[in-house]
């Protein structure tokens, strides 16, 4: 049995991480988890998977869980108590579905304490991956990825050794604008850029599909996560996100990962690692109802968030958290009506244009600049 500590739990990921909880009781105990603010998503997951502990994002919002839930269960707010939370020592696995560089600080506070983590926020490594990979290193602390490319290509690297790789391809299904041309992105809808081809998931992450930002952070993501450089890891449009990734090897053969474009196949994956377990949650992979796979090469005149995302990695030091820091705060302001689409690539390109890097950052730097590129982004807009 492992006591699972869910962070971030009402959300896309979390939702999902808590159906596979629910599906294997025999497996996994939810121990705790936390959330933000969405009490009425967070209940009927408390209320069906009863954790010992809640945390929560602030005292108002524990003042109201308090009210609503029944039980012999601890609630604690804040920051604080999340990093707290990931080191007690019940605790086997930490899924980390936070959004954002909030998940930096849990994170490390989870590695230092050596427990094994599901990682699908995918944010945290971009601000920070040189930290919280020497720390996961110094720790000896697995980071089993959550997110469906980075899943494939553990799965394909499986007993396989990392001097044999020649290079990886992560598949990028282009998202909702995929078939637009730059003229016609002028003016789109927020409404619009929420309707993701393949995927449910939360909006920030949609949008990010949207612009390409989402490959591209996971392109950094999979930079550190596999120990591979740059040039070494493609990006190929496939529209259909049957293919979740590839690893190609020095002999020429490739491997890839395929299934249904459902979450919790990757999370469960994660979540029983190194064992595989039953899953029927959803029927299995028909190739027969797509009949074709398609593949194409994506342009950075067209993409220009994703030569972001390379230059800004390949750069390293400071560039990839104020990528990051940029790219979260525009994608807000989108979402709150501040900003028009094509201004998200433009907020993310001025700080990046504007910042004086810093060779090799530490937690109160990468703190610091995370928060005064988004003050920035916010008093241009
Ligand atoms: N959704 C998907 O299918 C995929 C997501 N990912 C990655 O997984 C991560 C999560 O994505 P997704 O689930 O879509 O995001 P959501 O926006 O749906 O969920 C985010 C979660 O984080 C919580 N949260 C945010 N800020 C805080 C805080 N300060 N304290 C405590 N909790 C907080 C939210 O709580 P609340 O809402 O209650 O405020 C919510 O539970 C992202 O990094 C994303 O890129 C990767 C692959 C696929
Ligand atoms: C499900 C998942 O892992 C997402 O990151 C997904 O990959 C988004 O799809 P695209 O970014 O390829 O549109
Ligand atoms: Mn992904």
């Amino acid at each position: 049995m492992k006591n699972i500590v869910l962070l971030g739990a009402t959300g896309s990921i979390g939702v999902q991480t808590s159906d596979i909880i629910e599906a294997n009781p025999s497996e996994f105990n939810l121990y705790a988890m936390a959330f933000g603010t969405r009490i009425d998503v967070a209940k009927p997951i408390i209320e069906c998977l009863k954790p010992s502990i809640v945390v929560v994002k602030d005292d108002l919002v524990k003042e109201q869980l308090i009210h609503q839930i029944d039980g012999n269960i601890s609630i604690y707010s804040g920051l604080d108590a999340l990093n707290e939370l990931v080191t007690q020592p019940d605790v086997d696995l930490v899924v980390n579905a936070l959004l954002g560089s909030v998940g930096l600080k849990p994170t490390l506070a989870a590695i230092r304490a050596q427990k094994q983590i599901a990682f699908a926020n995918k944010e945290t490594l971009v601000t920070a991956g040189h930290l919280v990979k020497a720390e996961a290193d110094r720790y000896g602390v697995d980071l089993l990825p959550v997110d469906s490319e980075h899943a494939a290509i553990h799965q394909c690297l499986r007993g396989e050794s990392p001097s044999e790789i020649k290079r990886m391809v992560i598949t990028a299904s282009g998202g909702s604008f995929r078939d637009y041309t730059r003229d016609e992105l002028v003016g789109v809808t927020k409404e619009d850029a929420l309707k993701h081809p393949n995927w449910s998931m939360g909006a920030k992450i949609t949008i990010d599909s949207a612009t390409m930002m989402n490959k591209g952070l996971e392109v950094i993501e999979a930079h550190w996560l596999f120990d591979v450089p740059y040039a070494q890891i493609d990006v190929l449009m496939h529209k259909e996100s049957v293919i979740h990734s590839m690893v190609e090897f020095v002999d020429q053969n490739v491997m890839a990962q395929l299934g249904t474009p459902d979450m919790r196949i990757p999370i469960q994956y994660a979540l029983t690692y190194p064992d595989r377990t039953t899953y029927n949650l959803s029927s299995g992979l028909d190739l027969t109802s797509f009949g074709t796979l398609h593949f194409q090469d994506l342009s950075f005149d067209r993409f220009p968030c994703l030569d972001m995302a390379y230059q800004a990695g390949r750069e390293g030091g400071s560039m990839p958290t104020v990528l990051n820091a940029a790219n979260e705060e525009a994608v807000q302001l989108f979402l709150n009506d501040q900003i028009d689409f094509l201004g998200i690539e433009k907020a993310i390109y001025d700080e990046l244009a504007e910042h004086q890097r810093i060779e090799s950052p530490n937690l109160d730097t990468i703190l610091e600049i995370d928060q005064e590129t988004r003050k920035r982004v916010r008093r241009r807009h």
